[in-house]
Protein backbone atom coordinates (compact mmCIF):
# COMPACT_ATOMS: atom_id res chain seq x y z
CA UNK A 1 0.00 0.00 0.00
CA UNK A 2 1.33 3.07 -0.56
CA UNK A 3 2.02 5.46 2.03
CA UNK A 4 1.37 9.50 1.60
CA UNK A 5 3.04 12.52 3.68
CA UNK A 6 1.42 15.46 4.04
CA UNK A 7 3.73 18.46 5.16
CA UNK A 8 2.71 21.78 6.59
CA UNK A 9 0.65 23.52 8.81
CA UNK A 10 -2.42 22.83 10.88
CA UNK A 11 -4.12 25.40 12.46
CA UNK A 12 -7.13 26.42 14.77
CA UNK A 13 -9.91 27.95 12.54
CA UNK A 14 -12.70 29.98 14.17
CA UNK A 15 -15.77 31.45 11.58
CA UNK A 16 -18.46 33.72 12.56
CA UNK A 17 -22.08 32.07 12.79
CA UNK A 18 -24.89 32.78 10.43
CA UNK A 19 -22.60 34.44 8.00
CA UNK A 20 -22.25 37.43 11.12
CA UNK A 21 -19.66 39.72 10.54
CA UNK A 22 -16.17 39.17 12.82
CA UNK A 23 -16.55 42.20 15.01
CA UNK A 24 -20.11 41.71 16.06
CA UNK A 25 -19.65 38.49 16.66
CA UNK A 26 -19.71 36.76 20.17
CA UNK A 27 -19.78 33.03 19.20
CA UNK A 28 -17.48 31.28 16.75
CA UNK A 29 -17.68 27.81 15.01
CA UNK A 30 -14.33 25.72 15.63
CA UNK A 31 -12.66 23.49 13.09
CA UNK A 32 -8.89 22.61 12.69
CA UNK A 33 -7.49 23.39 9.04
CA UNK A 34 -4.55 23.74 6.74
CA UNK A 35 -4.19 22.79 3.00
CA UNK A 36 -2.20 19.88 3.74
CA UNK A 37 -3.40 18.35 7.05
CA UNK A 38 -7.30 18.50 4.71
CA UNK A 39 -5.79 16.85 2.27
CA UNK A 40 -3.82 13.78 4.52
CA UNK A 41 -7.59 13.33 6.18
CA UNK A 42 -9.54 13.50 2.89
CA UNK A 43 -6.99 10.64 2.20
CA UNK A 44 -7.18 9.15 4.77
CA UNK A 45 -11.13 8.85 4.82
CA UNK A 46 -10.22 7.38 1.46
CA UNK A 47 -8.65 4.33 2.83
CA UNK A 48 -4.89 5.43 2.20
CA UNK A 49 -2.07 4.81 5.10
CA UNK A 50 -1.30 9.14 5.34
CA UNK A 51 0.40 10.72 7.97
CA UNK A 52 0.91 14.49 8.75
CA UNK A 53 3.99 16.13 9.39
CA UNK A 54 4.37 19.24 11.56
CA UNK A 55 4.79 21.28 14.97
CA UNK A 56 2.32 22.41 17.25
CA UNK A 57 2.38 23.58 20.95
CA UNK A 58 3.44 20.96 23.89
CA UNK A 59 0.22 21.89 25.49
CA UNK A 60 -3.35 21.04 25.71
CA UNK A 61 -4.30 22.74 22.25
CA UNK A 62 -1.28 21.33 20.44
CA UNK A 63 -2.75 17.75 21.64
CA UNK A 64 -6.10 18.53 20.84
CA UNK A 65 -4.48 19.02 16.95
CA UNK A 66 -3.15 15.21 17.54
CA UNK A 67 -6.81 14.20 18.51
CA UNK A 68 -8.48 15.47 15.73
CA UNK A 69 -5.74 14.17 13.08
CA UNK A 70 -5.43 10.59 14.55
CA UNK A 71 -9.71 10.48 14.97
CA UNK A 72 -9.24 9.74 11.14
CA UNK A 73 -6.46 7.60 11.23
CA UNK A 74 -3.81 10.41 10.00
CA UNK A 75 -0.46 8.92 11.33
CA UNK A 76 1.14 11.56 13.67
CA UNK A 77 4.24 10.20 14.63
CA UNK A 78 6.04 13.17 12.78
CA UNK A 79 3.70 15.30 14.35
CA UNK A 80 6.18 17.37 16.49
CA UNK A 81 5.32 19.40 19.80
CA UNK A 82 6.79 22.64 21.07
CA UNK A 83 7.37 26.30 20.24
CA UNK A 84 5.13 28.99 21.30
CA UNK A 85 1.19 28.61 19.90
CA UNK A 86 -0.94 27.09 17.38
CA UNK A 87 -1.66 29.16 14.64
CA UNK A 88 -5.52 30.41 14.52
CA UNK A 89 -7.70 31.78 11.15
CA UNK A 90 -10.65 33.48 11.58
CA UNK A 91 -13.05 33.19 8.58
CA UNK A 92 -15.60 35.49 8.05
CA UNK A 93 -18.42 33.68 5.92
CA UNK A 94 -19.75 35.28 3.15
CA UNK A 95 -23.44 35.24 2.18
CA UNK A 96 -24.61 36.48 -1.91
CA UNK A 97 -22.63 38.58 -3.13
CA UNK A 98 -20.22 39.44 0.04
CA UNK A 99 -17.62 36.78 -0.46
CA UNK A 100 -15.58 35.05 2.49
CA UNK A 101 -12.79 36.93 3.97
CA UNK A 102 -10.02 34.64 5.81
CA UNK A 103 -7.67 36.11 8.67
CA UNK A 104 -4.77 35.23 9.41
CA UNK A 105 -3.70 35.07 12.63
CA UNK A 106 -0.26 32.63 12.38
CA UNK A 107 2.70 34.52 13.23
CA UNK A 108 4.98 33.01 15.51
CA UNK A 109 3.32 29.72 15.60
CA UNK A 110 5.26 26.52 16.57
CA UNK A 111 5.39 25.84 13.13
CA UNK A 112 6.24 29.13 11.59
CA UNK A 113 8.91 29.58 13.92
CA UNK A 114 10.61 26.17 12.87
CA UNK A 115 14.67 26.95 11.88
CA UNK A 116 15.35 23.73 11.09
CA UNK A 117 14.19 20.47 9.93
CA UNK A 118 13.94 19.10 13.17
CA UNK A 119 12.59 15.32 11.72
CA UNK A 120 14.97 12.61 11.41
CA UNK A 121 15.18 12.17 7.68
CA UNK A 122 15.20 8.16 7.93
CA UNK A 123 12.16 8.37 9.89
CA UNK A 124 10.11 10.91 8.10
CA UNK A 125 10.85 9.09 4.44
CA UNK A 126 10.11 5.44 6.12
CA UNK A 127 8.08 3.30 3.97
CA UNK A 128 6.40 7.01 2.12
CA UNK A 129 5.72 7.26 -1.21
CA UNK A 130 4.74 10.59 -2.24
CA UNK A 131 5.32 13.50 -0.06
CA UNK A 132 2.64 16.15 -0.64
CA UNK A 133 3.70 19.74 0.22
CA UNK A 134 2.30 23.63 -0.90
CA UNK A 135 2.75 26.66 -1.48
CA UNK A 136 1.34 28.18 1.43
CA UNK A 137 4.56 27.08 3.60
CA UNK A 138 6.89 28.94 2.03
CA UNK A 139 5.11 31.81 2.29
CA UNK A 140 5.45 31.69 6.30
CA UNK A 141 8.84 32.94 5.93
CA UNK A 142 12.32 33.06 4.28
CA UNK A 143 13.49 30.25 6.32
CA UNK A 144 10.75 28.20 5.31
CA UNK A 145 11.67 28.63 2.14
CA UNK A 146 15.27 27.58 2.42
CA UNK A 147 13.82 24.20 4.75
CA UNK A 148 11.20 23.56 1.71
CA UNK A 149 13.75 23.43 -0.73
CA UNK A 150 15.95 20.84 2.00
CA UNK A 151 13.03 18.75 2.25
CA UNK A 152 12.29 18.38 -1.46
CA UNK A 153 15.93 17.33 -2.35
CA UNK A 154 15.83 15.02 0.83
CA UNK A 155 12.83 13.43 -0.31
CA UNK A 156 13.76 12.91 -3.85
CA UNK A 157 16.99 10.94 -2.58
CA UNK A 158 14.20 8.58 -0.56
CA UNK A 159 12.92 8.02 -3.86
CA UNK A 160 9.94 10.09 -2.65
CA UNK A 161 7.14 11.37 -4.98
CA UNK A 162 6.60 15.46 -4.80
CA UNK A 163 3.29 16.45 -4.76
CA UNK A 164 3.10 20.44 -4.63
CA UNK A 165 -0.35 22.06 -4.86
CA UNK A 166 0.70 26.03 -5.60
CA UNK A 167 -2.38 27.33 -3.55
CA UNK A 168 -1.43 30.63 -3.77
CA UNK A 169 -1.86 32.68 -0.77
CA UNK A 170 -1.99 36.67 -1.46
CA UNK A 171 -2.07 37.39 2.07
CA UNK A 172 0.90 35.62 2.97
CA UNK A 173 3.45 36.86 0.13
CA UNK A 174 3.47 37.83 -3.42
CA UNK A 175 2.87 36.63 -6.78
CA UNK A 176 6.65 37.35 -7.68
CA UNK A 177 7.75 35.76 -4.51
CA UNK A 178 5.56 32.59 -5.12
CA UNK A 179 6.86 32.74 -9.10
CA UNK A 180 10.34 32.71 -7.81
CA UNK A 181 9.99 30.24 -5.68
CA UNK A 182 7.92 27.98 -7.90
CA UNK A 183 10.85 27.56 -10.26
CA UNK A 184 13.44 27.02 -7.87
CA UNK A 185 11.65 23.80 -7.16
CA UNK A 186 9.58 23.06 -10.07
CA UNK A 187 12.31 20.33 -11.19
CA UNK A 188 11.58 18.19 -8.48
CA UNK A 189 7.80 18.23 -8.90
CA UNK A 190 6.07 15.07 -9.65
CA UNK A 191 2.35 16.11 -9.50
CA UNK A 192 1.44 19.86 -9.34
CA UNK A 193 -1.69 22.07 -9.35
CA UNK A 194 -1.42 24.72 -11.61
CA UNK A 195 -3.98 26.15 -13.76
CA UNK A 196 -3.49 29.66 -16.71
CA UNK A 197 -2.87 32.38 -14.10
CA UNK A 198 -0.51 29.95 -12.47
CA UNK A 199 1.23 29.29 -15.94
CA UNK A 200 1.24 32.66 -16.89
CA UNK A 201 2.22 34.27 -12.71
CA UNK A 202 4.42 31.52 -11.44
CA UNK A 203 6.07 29.40 -14.56
CA UNK A 204 6.06 32.58 -16.99
CA UNK A 205 4.56 31.01 -19.34
CA UNK A 206 3.39 33.74 -22.38
CA UNK A 207 -0.18 34.42 -23.16
CA UNK A 208 -1.23 32.68 -26.55
CA UNK A 209 -4.96 33.68 -27.54
CA UNK A 210 -7.38 31.49 -27.96
CA UNK A 211 -4.78 28.47 -26.20
CA UNK A 212 -6.58 26.06 -24.04
CA UNK A 213 -5.73 24.65 -21.09
CA UNK A 214 -3.61 21.87 -22.24
CA UNK A 215 -1.47 24.57 -24.16
CA UNK A 216 -0.31 25.55 -21.09
CA UNK A 217 0.56 22.93 -19.31
CA UNK A 218 2.40 21.34 -22.08
CA UNK A 219 4.10 24.73 -22.10
CA UNK A 220 5.24 23.83 -18.48
CA UNK A 221 5.95 20.46 -18.91
CA UNK A 222 8.24 21.24 -22.05
CA UNK A 223 10.52 22.99 -19.03
CA UNK A 224 10.11 20.71 -16.35
CA UNK A 225 9.42 17.66 -18.01
CA UNK A 226 9.85 16.15 -14.46
CA UNK A 227 6.41 16.86 -13.96
CA UNK A 228 4.15 13.96 -14.82
CA UNK A 229 0.56 15.33 -13.58
CA UNK A 230 -1.00 18.63 -13.48
CA UNK A 231 -4.80 19.31 -12.57
CA UNK A 232 -6.51 22.19 -11.18
CA UNK A 233 -10.19 22.88 -11.10
CA UNK A 234 -12.31 25.80 -13.36
CA UNK A 235 -14.51 27.27 -11.08
CA UNK A 236 -17.14 30.06 -12.08
CA UNK A 237 -18.98 31.65 -8.85
CA UNK A 238 -22.48 33.54 -8.90
CA UNK A 239 -21.93 34.20 -5.36
CA UNK A 240 -20.84 33.04 -1.97
CA UNK A 241 -23.22 30.20 -2.05
CA UNK A 242 -23.46 29.59 -6.15
CA UNK A 243 -20.61 27.94 -8.33
CA UNK A 244 -19.87 25.95 -10.59
CA UNK A 245 -16.54 23.51 -10.65
CA UNK A 246 -15.27 21.53 -13.08
CA UNK A 247 -12.06 19.53 -12.70
CA UNK A 248 -9.33 19.07 -15.22
CA UNK A 249 -6.07 16.65 -14.96
CA UNK A 250 -3.51 16.78 -17.92
CA UNK A 251 -1.43 13.39 -18.07
CA UNK A 252 0.78 11.62 -20.67
CA UNK A 253 0.03 14.82 -22.95
CA UNK A 254 -3.96 14.81 -22.44
CA UNK A 255 -5.94 16.79 -20.87
CA UNK A 256 -9.19 15.17 -19.09
CA UNK A 257 -12.14 17.03 -17.94
CA UNK A 258 -14.90 16.02 -15.36
CA UNK A 259 -18.44 17.36 -16.39
CA UNK A 260 -19.40 20.71 -14.56
CA UNK A 261 -20.86 20.66 -11.00
CA UNK A 262 -23.75 23.48 -10.79
CA UNK A 263 -22.92 23.62 -6.78
CA UNK A 264 -25.67 26.09 -5.92
CA UNK A 265 -25.90 25.59 -2.45
CA UNK A 266 -22.77 26.13 -0.48
CA UNK A 267 -22.06 24.83 2.90
CA UNK A 268 -18.85 26.01 3.50
CA UNK A 269 -16.01 26.34 0.33
CA UNK A 270 -13.02 25.95 2.14
CA UNK A 271 -11.55 22.96 1.63
CA UNK A 272 -12.71 22.51 -1.06
CA UNK A 273 -9.66 22.33 -3.41
CA UNK A 274 -7.54 19.94 -1.00
CA UNK A 275 -10.56 17.56 -1.54
CA UNK A 276 -9.92 18.00 -4.83
CA UNK A 277 -6.48 17.22 -4.45
CA UNK A 278 -6.78 14.35 -2.17
CA UNK A 279 -9.36 13.01 -4.84
CA UNK A 280 -6.58 13.32 -7.38
CA UNK A 281 -3.75 11.85 -5.59
CA UNK A 282 -6.07 8.85 -4.69
CA UNK A 283 -7.00 8.52 -8.55
CA UNK A 284 -3.38 8.44 -9.19
CA UNK A 285 -2.27 5.77 -6.44
CA UNK A 286 -5.48 3.80 -7.28
CA UNK A 287 -6.87 3.89 -10.40
CA UNK A 288 -4.71 3.36 -13.99
CA UNK A 289 -7.71 5.44 -15.54
CA UNK A 290 -7.23 9.36 -15.84
CA UNK A 291 -10.64 9.79 -16.82
CA UNK A 292 -11.38 8.18 -13.57
CA UNK A 293 -9.37 9.95 -11.71
CA UNK A 294 -10.61 13.34 -12.27
CA UNK A 295 -14.75 12.27 -12.69
CA UNK A 296 -13.76 11.29 -8.42
CA UNK A 297 -11.59 14.63 -7.75
CA UNK A 298 -14.58 16.34 -9.17
CA UNK A 299 -17.16 14.80 -7.13
CA UNK A 300 -14.64 14.44 -4.11
CA UNK A 301 -14.79 17.97 -4.10
CA UNK A 302 -18.32 19.62 -4.68
CA UNK A 303 -19.21 17.44 -1.64
CA UNK A 304 -16.99 18.74 0.31
CA UNK A 305 -19.12 22.19 -0.52
CA UNK A 306 -21.70 20.21 1.35
CA UNK A 307 -20.11 20.14 4.82
CA UNK A 308 -18.88 23.33 7.47
CA UNK A 309 -15.31 23.14 8.13
CA UNK A 310 -12.19 22.97 6.09
CA UNK A 311 -12.05 18.69 5.87
CA UNK A 312 -13.75 16.49 3.21
CA UNK A 313 -15.82 13.55 5.45
CA UNK A 314 -16.56 11.80 2.54
CA UNK A 315 -15.63 7.87 2.19
CA UNK A 316 -14.50 6.79 -1.24
CA UNK A 317 -17.55 4.48 -1.53
CA UNK A 318 -19.62 7.65 -0.53
CA UNK A 319 -18.34 9.89 -3.39
CA UNK A 320 -18.65 6.90 -5.51
CA UNK A 321 -22.32 6.64 -5.05
CA UNK A 322 -22.48 10.15 -5.09
CA UNK A 323 -21.09 9.88 -9.14
CA UNK A 324 -23.13 7.19 -9.61
CA UNK A 325 -26.91 8.74 -7.98
CA UNK A 326 -25.99 12.52 -7.99
CA UNK A 327 -28.14 13.68 -4.71
CA UNK A 328 -30.52 10.78 -4.48
CA UNK A 329 -32.27 9.68 -1.21
CA UNK A 330 -30.69 6.60 -0.54
CA UNK A 331 -33.44 3.90 0.52
O1 LIG B 1 -4.92 29.34 3.92
C1 LIG B 1 -4.26 28.58 4.62
O2 LIG B 1 -3.09 28.78 4.90
C2 LIG B 1 -4.85 27.35 5.11
O3 LIG B 1 -4.18 26.35 5.12
C3 LIG B 1 -6.25 27.40 5.58
C4 LIG B 1 -7.17 26.53 4.83
O4 LIG B 1 -7.24 25.27 5.42
C5 LIG B 1 -6.83 26.39 3.39
O5 LIG B 1 -6.77 27.66 2.83
C6 LIG B 1 -7.83 25.57 2.64
O6 LIG B 1 -7.29 25.25 1.40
Amino acid sequence: MEKILAFGEIMLRLSTIDNARLDESTEFASHYGGGEANVAISLANFGHQVGFASKVPDNPLGYAVKKHLNKYGVDTSSLLFGGERLGTYYLEKGAGLRGTNVIYDRAHSSFSEMQELEWDSIELFEGVNIIHISGITPALSTKWQNLMVQLIKKAREYDVKVSLDINYRGKLWSVDECGAFIRKIAHYIDYCSAAKLDALNFFKISEKKDAGLDYYYQAIAESYPNIKVFYSTKRKVFDAQHNQLQGNLYQNGNLYQSKMYDINHIVDRVGGGDAFTAGILHGLIKYDDPQKTIDFAAAASTLKHTVSGDCNLFSEKEVQDFLDTSGEIKR
